[in-house]
């Protein structure tokens, strides 16, 4: 685990965000995500000693940095000039002490639901590091119990019911739906889910627009649960990965929405490492396409919902599964239909089109007795 411990703070020096007190790209490159404070630190050490090349050295011998990503590097672009080029619309402020209001003069307000999600996250996951240092957290990560093999119980539940296997969501809310349940306990719902076949779960953390928490993941997998479990977070940070393993999750979202590539891959690096599988979600073309030209991907997300616009289309995973279905069988990646999937015409439809898994959540957490619900969702009882 140490090995990861070197690069990545090299990493993050190096892919600050846009700020107007950061234009110049030497005080650009110290500007680093909320994350970055030992980064900072390190990075400030090396370029005080004048040491510059030494952390581009180190990155050009990291064989997850592209030339391209280098040389926009070496040019002083931000984080989110090298999103924009991957053609990510949402933008990070970088700056999680600075009043919102503050921000938004300078960068206006988030442009839509996801932006402003990622925008507390960032905020969050800088109180995160005050109250546990990235130390103690890798720690801590280090000292859970084995992460349990999320792809590995997609692909069997898939073939022993030649339907879908099924991620089932522990959901209480959402901001496009708002309160989907008020009397919600996670851990009855994960073991009615269990009890009723669902290959995996996925846990909700994210407090202020799903109220969940990662108390609710723990309390899961203390529960007795065996399905691998599902972080369901906005990752926008390493320190939320090595949390999330030791808090007992086995897999972890990654949304290529918010992600660019180079944080896919130094993500997806982590996650091999603590033995964890990551989810990565797509939504449109250009996505699934960035995805497809990285290597290691095991587990592709179709998200039907925009999570700019929140619009469902279940036509969604059929028109990239068209598109893509040859390469991503080629490569042997399990597709996840994601989103909006009530009935078993939906599952059919998106089975159809080539998923293996599907992630149901408001369909099944609505109903009085979420466990019985899967057999209404499939037309059939899971096998387990
Ligand atoms: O569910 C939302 O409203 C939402 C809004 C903004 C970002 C993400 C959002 N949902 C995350 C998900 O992808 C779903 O929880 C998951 O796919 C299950 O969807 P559903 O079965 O439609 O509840």
């Amino acid at each position: 685990m140490e090995s990861l411990l070197a690069s990545p703070s090299v990493y993050r020096a190096s892919f600050p965000c846009a700020s107007s007190a950061s234009r110049s790209p030497s005080r650009a490159r110290l500007a680093v995500t909320p994350a970055g404070a030992g980064a900072r630190a390190r990075a400030r050490s090396l370029l005080r000693c004048g040491a510059k090349d030494s952390i581009l050295e180190e990155l050009a011998q990291d064989d997850m940095v592209n030339a391209v990503e280098l040389a926009q590097w070496e040019n002083g672009k931000s984080i989110n000039d090298i999103a924009a080029s991957q053609g990510i619309r949402i933008r990070r402020h970088c700056r999680p002490n600075v009043p919102l209001k503050e921000i938004e003069e300078e960068l206006g307000a988030p442009r839509n639901i996801l932006e402003k999600i990622i925008w507390d996250k960032e905020v969050e996951v800088a109180e995160g590091h005050a109250k546990k240092p990235l130390k103690e957290v890798i720690e801590a990560a280090g000292q859970a119990p084995p992460a349990r093999d999320f792809y590995g119980a997609l692909a069997s539940a898939f073939k022993r019911n030649g339907m879908p296997a099924l991620i089932a969501e522990v959901k209480k809310a959402s901001p496009s739906r708002g309160v989907l349940r008020e009397n919600f306990n996670p851990v009855e719902i994960a073991q009615a889910y269990e009890k009723n076949g669902a290959a995996c779960l996925s846990i909700l953390t994210d407090e202020k627009y799903f109220q969940g928490s990662f108390e609710n993941l723990a309390k899961v997998r203390k529960s007795g649960v065996k399905c691998p479990l599902l972080c369901k977070e906005f990752v926008i940070d390493k320190w939320q990965i090595y949390y999330a393993r030791s808090q007992g999750a086995d897999a972890i979202l990654l949304i290529a929405a918010v992600l660019p590539d180079l944080d896919i891959k130094y993500f997806l690096r982590i996650c091999k490492e603590l033995g964890m599988t990551a989810l990565i979600e797509v939504h449109d073309e250009r996505e699934m396409e960035r995805v497809l030209n990285i290597s290691g991907v095991q587990l592709i997300g179709i998200n039907n919902r925009s999570l700019e616009t929140f619009v469902v289309d279940t036509s969604n995973t059929k028109m990239l599964l068209d598109m893509h279905g040859d390469t991503i069988r080629e490569k042997g990646i399990l597709v996840v239909g994601e989103s909006g999937l009530f009935n078993p015409d939906d599952v059919a439809y998106v089975q159809n089109a080539g998923v293996s898994a599907v992630l149901v959540g408001e369909s099944l957490v609505k109903q009085d007795d979420p466990g019985r619900a899967i057999a209404g969702l499939f037309g059939k009882e899971l096998l387990h």
